[in-house]
């Protein structure tokens, strides 16, 4: 069965209680489009104001930690977003990768203790501009899904894997639709040797400077199950453009 096209939007950094009205005009224009499951992951500050607001966006976390509790200044568990209300945490951002260390053994285990605590997860994957002119996009990523990717009875419905080219964030440099649509075939091919036959429902979305002007070609490469989306997810117009490109056309 054909899933829906999942459009999340990652805040990052980015947002105050004032940017609540963005994420209630993105809901009541999400409410238009039932043919498209949108998200948002906002700062960790807004998951239960947002959650309050919103009916029928999934709100969700950019990152967890993999203990439940404990002595971890700074961090947040699993569990704490599914107490405040969250859906679904991100994991393995390359932000996270390259800014705080995160290994894929790392991002695993975020991953697994995201399951635990009952919540779907989103985990990211991408190569630098270097592994790609090097001629190891392919090799980097898939080992990144080997390694990041949590296999465990029951873990597949509530998966979802990104490819966000870390050249392409925040970049306004777009792969090239013939590029994701090798690369998410790669990726396919990968679950379906973690998962078996399940392998092939789990939702692959590319992230990297997707925009309203880009968005429709994306979604309409072959295995492309939807976008992540940084900056353009930030302005109810710019992210509901995204959506309305990602709506089925009986939506
Ligand atoms: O998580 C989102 C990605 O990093 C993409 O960000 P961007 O749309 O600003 O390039």
């Amino acid at each position: 069965m054909p899933q829906r096209p999942y459009i999340v939007g990652n805040w990052k950094m980015n947002g105050t209680r004032a940017q609540l009205a963005e994420a209630r005009a993105i809901d009541r224009g999400a409410a238009r489009h039932s043919g498209v499951r949108v998200a948002i992951a906002p700062p960790f500050t807004l998951i239960s104001t947002m959650v309050e607001a919103v009916q029928e966006l999934t709100v969700g976390g950019q990152d967890c930690h993999s203990q439940v509790s404990g002595a971890f200044t700074g961090d947040i568990s699993a569990m704490m977003l599914k107490d405040a209300g969250a859906g679904f945490a991100i994991v393995g951002h390359s932000e996270r990768r390259a800014m705080h260390g995160e290994n894929d053994a790392m991002v695993q285990d975020k991953a697994r203790a995201a399951l635990d605590a009952g919540l779907e997860v989103i985990v990211c994957v991408g190569e630098t501009e270097a592994q790609r002119d090097a001629g190891k996009a392919e090799q980097v990523v898939g080992e990144q899904v080997e390694a990041s990717m949590p296999v465990g009875e029951g873990f597949v419905p509530r998966l979802t894997l990104a490819y966000e080219p870390v050249w392409a964030i925040g970049t306004g440099r777009v792969a090239a639709p013939a590029d994701v649509a090798a690369m998410h075939a790669v990726l396919r091919a990968k679950l379906v040797a973690l998962y078996g036959d399940e392998g092939s429902n789990v939702r692959i979305l590319y992230g990297g400077s997707v925009n309203a002007g880009n968005a429709a070609e994306l979604l309409a490469t072959p295995e492309v199950g939807g976008a992540l989306v940084g900056g353009a997810s930030l302005t109810a117009d710019s992210f509901l453009a995204i959506v309305a490109a990602a709506a089925p056309a009986a939506d």
